[in-house]
């Protein structure tokens, strides 16, 4: 990390920082490697002079802190031009405390710095596209300074699970503690009760003896509830209480047992409108997306896909191939609506076809390429042209064809994007646009 100090006294801000708790391993003179943090500390009015000439004049830094004391704390107000990337301010009342919480920051940005980079992190979390290294930040942020509930969105096969044993893996209370994965789409009604909370012997026909449910395994650990978007509506009750005071009952029991454990959560759906809808409780969902983090689809991040190609044939149990250069473009162009789970297959098909081989060539591609198509824009167009005269010979009027074809666009962009909010950045409408059009209803004109 290279941290330059914008201060009159940048020598003596840096002795204050290390006497401040700045660890020695952080070089604070500006010369080290990495991402470029810069600390501006200034008086009164020059606080916005200095901010400004970082931020409008040269290339923007990684991360940007100002920091202030009580006196200068009205001249730095965050404006519009400020950048998206971290940003901070830090204010404190005195010099004292205004150089811990700096150290403090600077410590903080280093280890997210040293998780991002390690060779642990990139074994398991293959790929380094900006959208996919947000995401890790994200991820790292979350695991290693929170122990809030976490909500992971994404389509099906992005990467979701993985990222939750990341978050897992990443808290240092936790890690050494079990990782314990709930399904939500295989609770059966009837038994649910008892996977989740377990059972007392003779609770039902069945239960010869006692046994523990989920929530007392994950004890000292993580409680990972995949798709929790499935869940009936009648179990999310039953949730609430354990969330929220980490107590639970036994079935068949009437004691109150605890369990402390961090909750991480997963769906492929959009929870926000199965809120709206009813489907979803409300309460339930605030509970659990203390962090949202989203996982981008591979359509998202396809430079990522020679890294993980390579990584997936590494797992195939053979000597990595060479791959020609036709068979790397074709995967890269591919659409995979089964995302990274989908590309892995591929590939594992692959090296299976051409086992022993030294070279991956493109006789191994033959009926192995997955989903849909790439159609050119000529071809898509014939698709759609034969589909409308399907419709008319159906009966179809403009109104319905219309309708049918927008409501097909709206719900292939959410699959696709994993939210409302990018389904409508996808389409170029506005997400309450996007809302009304779903209940039925024209947006009303506006500016
Ligand atoms: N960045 C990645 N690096 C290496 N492997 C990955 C990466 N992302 C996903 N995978 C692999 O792809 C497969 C699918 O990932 P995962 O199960 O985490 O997806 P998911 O989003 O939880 O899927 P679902 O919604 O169906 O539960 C797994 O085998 C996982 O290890």
């Amino acid at each position: 990390m290279r941290v330059v100090l914008d201060h009159e006294g940048g020598e003596r801000l840096s002795q204050s920082l290390y006497q401040h708790g700045l660890p020695d391993d952080i070089d604070a003179s500006g010369a080290g490697e990495g991402a470029l943090v810069v600390v501006v500390v200034a008086g009164l009015a020059s606080v916005a002079d200095a901010a400004e000439h970082w931020l409008r004049h040269l290339p923007l830094p990684d991360a940007f802190i100002i920091g202030c004391t009580h006196r200068t704390r009205c001249n730095c107000q965050p404006e519009d031009w400020w950048p998206d990337g971290i940003c901070d301010l830090v204010t404190a009342q005195d010099e004292d405390a205004l150089l811990t919480e700096l150290a403090m920051r600077l410590t903080r940005l280093s280890e997210l710095e040293s998780i991002l980079d390690s060779a642990w992190l990139h074994e398991r979390a293959v790929g380094s596209s900006p959208v996919w290294r947000r995401t890790l930040q994200s991820v790292a942020e979350v695991g290693r300074f929170s122990h809030g509930a976490c909500l992971l969105l994404g389509e099906s096969g992005c990467g979701k699970e993985l990222l939750a044993r990341l978050v897992h893996d990443l808290d240092p209370e936790r890690r050494r503690g079990p990782f314990v994965v709930v399904d939500c789409t295989t609770l059966s009604p009837e038994l649910s009760g008892s996977e989740l909370f377990g059972h007392a012997r003779g609770a039902f026909t069945h239960a010869l003896s006692a046994r523990d449910g989920a929530v007392a395994l994950a004890d000292g650990g993580t409680l990972f509830l995949d798709e929790i978007g499935e869940l009936e509506l009648p179990l999310q009750a039953r949730l609430l209480r354990v969330i929220q005071e980490h107590t639970y009952k036994r079935v068949g029991e009437d004691n109150w047992r605890q369990s402390d454990f961090r909750l991480t959560c997963a769906t492929n759906r959009n929870l926000e409108d199965d809120v709206l809808s009813g489907r979803f409780r409300a309460d339930l969902f605030f509970r659990i997306t203390q962090w949202t983090i989203r996982a981008p689809s591979l359509s998202e991040r396809r430079e990522d896909i020679p890294a993980l190609v390579r990584h997936f044939l590494g797992q195939s149990g053979q000597k990595v191939p060479c791959i020609m250069p036709e068979v790397m473009a074709r995967l890269k162009a591919a659409d995979y609506p089964g995302n990274v789970r989908e590309l892995r297959n591929v590939v594992l098909r692959m090296a299976d076809r051409q086992r022993g081989f030294g070279v991956l060539s493109t006789g191994c591609l033959q009926g192995m390429m997955p989903g849909r198509p790439v159609v050119s824009a000529e071809s898509w167009e014939q698709t759609m042209a034969s589909a409308v005269e399907g419709a008319l010979d159906a009966g179809m009027g403009l109104k319905g064809i219309g309708q049918l074809a927008e409501s097909m666009a709206v719900q292939m962009a959410e699959r696709r994007m994993g939210s409302t909010a990018r389904a409508a950045e996808l389409l170029g409408v506005t997400p309450r646009a996007l809302q009304l059009r779903r209940r039925g209803r024209q947006p009303e004109a506006g500016p």
